[in-house]
């Protein structure tokens, strides 16, 4: 079995770790070419998870994107959503027949404000049902060191969510399937935007007290999109949705916590991006989100929050003010 895996950062690091378990040829798709050369020869990512061991039995790190798809069943995608359009600019629909295409990516495409499978099977004529994504609380740092760990895999095509899942459980994963793919992807975007909110106010000085209250609202505005956006029978209650938003929320390991902590901490939106090595979804997210609800109309506070500061600049103190009155 031959899988790609498109992305070189901390998920894709961490995705490569749980398959290497399995009895599959890994074909990695890098855009460092430094990078490229320091795994064939140290078999360690030297930039992300640099800890982790990269069986070169099982591993293979290739510069051409068409040569790593050559021959693979599957495809899994693990770069920001913000960089999708430029890494796969090159790609043809061609290269994808026949194949499965699975998203780890918790972000929409800026310039369509579309989900990622959206996006992707419009773009490159992928049935449906063979479009899935990864779900659930999951920190690639955590993966790395092998802790028990909880992942859904989401596919309109049970057989596809089945399969994945199959693939994706080991020692150290347990996996499940649903068929709510959209309904994931909305739900684990709108996370993000809520762990910056959770920083944003973590970093000015808010509580446990005002966090839990924020959460909880937070669950209620996500429940409150994805019905509307995504209508279906959900249990929004499960790992794959509100698991998220907790391990997001209240994580050392949060991009997105981190990112709008240091906001909360007086730095601007500018200097946090410098600050930070990785991506925080969420910063593209909050637009895209906003967009689509000048349309959908939903009653959202806490995206009008983070929006509002990432965006428009709006004063922090005042913004909190009227978050504050707005939560219950
Ligand atoms: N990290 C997690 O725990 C986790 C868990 C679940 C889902 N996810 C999702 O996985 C996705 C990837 O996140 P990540 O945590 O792996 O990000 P990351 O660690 O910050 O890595 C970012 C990756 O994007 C690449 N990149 C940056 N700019 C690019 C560009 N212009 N064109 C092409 N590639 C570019 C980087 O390449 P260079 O290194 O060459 O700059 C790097 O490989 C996100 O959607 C995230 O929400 C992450
Ligand atoms: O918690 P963050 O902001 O690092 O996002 C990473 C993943 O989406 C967690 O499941």
């Amino acid at each position: 079995m031959n899988i790609t895996v498109i992305g070189g950062g901390s998920w894709a690091t961490a995705l490569i770790k749980i398959l290497s378990e399995k009895n599959v040829k890994i074909k990695w798709w890098l855009r460092d070419e430094v990078a490229i050369n320091h795994i064939k020869k140290h078999h360690h990512n030297p930039s992300y998870l640099s800890g982790v061991e990269l069986h070169p039995s099982k591993i293979k790190p290739y510069k051409s994107l068409k040569e790593s798809l050559k021959n693979s069943e599957w495809v899994l995608l693990a770069i920001p959503a913000a960089f999708i359009e430029e890494a796969l600019a090159p790609a043809d629909p061609a290269w994808f027949v026949d194949k499965k295409f699975i998203s780890g990516v918790k972000g929409m495409i800026p310039s369509t404000n579309l989900l990622v499978t959206d996006w992707f099977s419009e773009k490159y004529n992928i049935p449906r049902e063979n479009m899935g994504a990864i779900a659930g609380p999951c920190h690639a740092e955590e993966v790395a060191l092998e802790k028990q760990s909880y992942l859904t895999i989401a596919s309109e095509g049970e057989k596809t969510a089945k399969d994945f899942a199959e693939l994706m459980a080991c020692r150290f994963v347990k996996t499940s399937y649903i068929t709510d793919l959209n309904g994931v992807e909305y739900s684990a975007v709108m996370k993000n935007i809520v762990a910056l909110a959770c920083g944003i106010t973590h970093g000015m000085g808010a509580g446990d007290n005002f966090q839990a209250v924020m959460v909880s609202n937070a669950m209620l505005e996500i429940e409150r999109l994805v019905n509307k956006i995504a209508p279906s029978e959900r249990t929004i209650n499960s790992s794959a949705y509100l698991g998220d938003l907790l391990v997001t929320a209240y994580s050392q390991f949060s991009r997105n916590r981190t990112f709008g902590n240091m906001l909360g901490r007086g730095y601007s939106v500018k200097t946090a991006q410098m600050e930070m090595k990785m991506i925080a979804e969420g910063y593209y997210a909050t637009k895209c989100i906003h967009e689509l609800n000048k349309t959908l109309k939903v009653e959202m506070p806490i995206l009008n929050f983070t929006y509002g500061i990432l965006y428009k600049n709006a004063p922090l103190k005042k913004s909190f003010e009227t978050l504050k009155g707005k939560l219950i």
